[in-house]
């Protein structure tokens, strides 16, 4: 029953999309969904600093119990609802390893976006420092092989740590959204990445938390170089 759990959101976060991934795969969809504007500053509203006082999403309850880190609420999902729907973390413990290193890992690729996202984003055309982003740019050039590397161990059709679905493609899908956004040319670049994102993004659970305001506008063009 999900009736009883909240999550507070906004468009455009990954790891609010990685938590509306799990939280589907959970069978667990009919919980409280509350978007917060960003624009308008409301993840700083008293409801919300009540349950996460860094005034960040995700904040989300459940019951009484409260998680807002997101890596955290998909392990408590998981922990939580092992029996149902999907099972997001093997009980192999290798492969439970494997599992959990690529989940926690995808925040490489997502620490590297950002900071090249934000700079450009936040800081004025004429102020850009060409320096910081061409560092930036070369730090997700190497980081994107070791993925493409992952992926090209297995065969056609599989997920990124093998033939299941797991915590680790929860986290990874949303993050290759946000390169797409940003234009990355992975087709070209990185062929089996590219083939798994079409594959996987049109999964039911990836949909359901696409950012609505990415569906209406084109992005930014900060990628096409790597
Ligand atoms: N480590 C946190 C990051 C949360 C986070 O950075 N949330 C962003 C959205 S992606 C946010 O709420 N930003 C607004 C703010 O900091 O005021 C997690 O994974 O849950």
């Amino acid at each position: 029953m999900s009736s009883d759990m909240t999550l507070y959101w906004g468009s455009g976060s990954i790891p609010c999309w990685r938590v509306m991934i799990c939280l589907v795969e959970k069978e667990l969809s009919d919980y409280n969904s509350k978007l917060v504007s960003f624009e308008k500053k409301e993840q700083k509203s008293d409801e919300i600093m009540k349950i996460n006082p860094r005034g960040q999403v995700p904040a989300f309850k459940h019951g009484n119990v409260v998680v807002n880190e997101s890596m955290a609420i998909c392990l408590y999902l998981e922990n939580t609802f092992k029996n149902q729907g999907t099972q997001l973390l093997p009980d192999d413990p290798s492969q439970q390893a494997l599992v959990l290193q690529r989940f926690m890992e995808t925040q490489n690729i997502m620490d590297k976006a950002k900071a090249l996202f934000f700079h450009r984003f936040r800081t004025k055309q004429e102020d850009w420092d060409q320096v910081y982003i061409g560092e930036k740019i070369k730090a997700l050039a190497e980081e994107l092989p070791l993925w493409e590397n992952y992926l090209s161990q297995y065969g056609e059709g599989s997920f990124i740590t093998g033939k299941d679905f797991t915590l680790a493609d929860a986290s990874l899908v949303p993050a290759l959204a946000y390169l797409m956004r940003m234009k990355l040319p992975m087709k070209e670049r990185f062929p089996c990445l590219a083939s798994y994102y079409e594959r996987v993004s049109d999964r039911p659970s990836v949909q359901s938390g696409w950012p609505p305001h990415w569906k209406d506008t084109p992005g930014y063009d900060y990628l096409k170089d790597v």
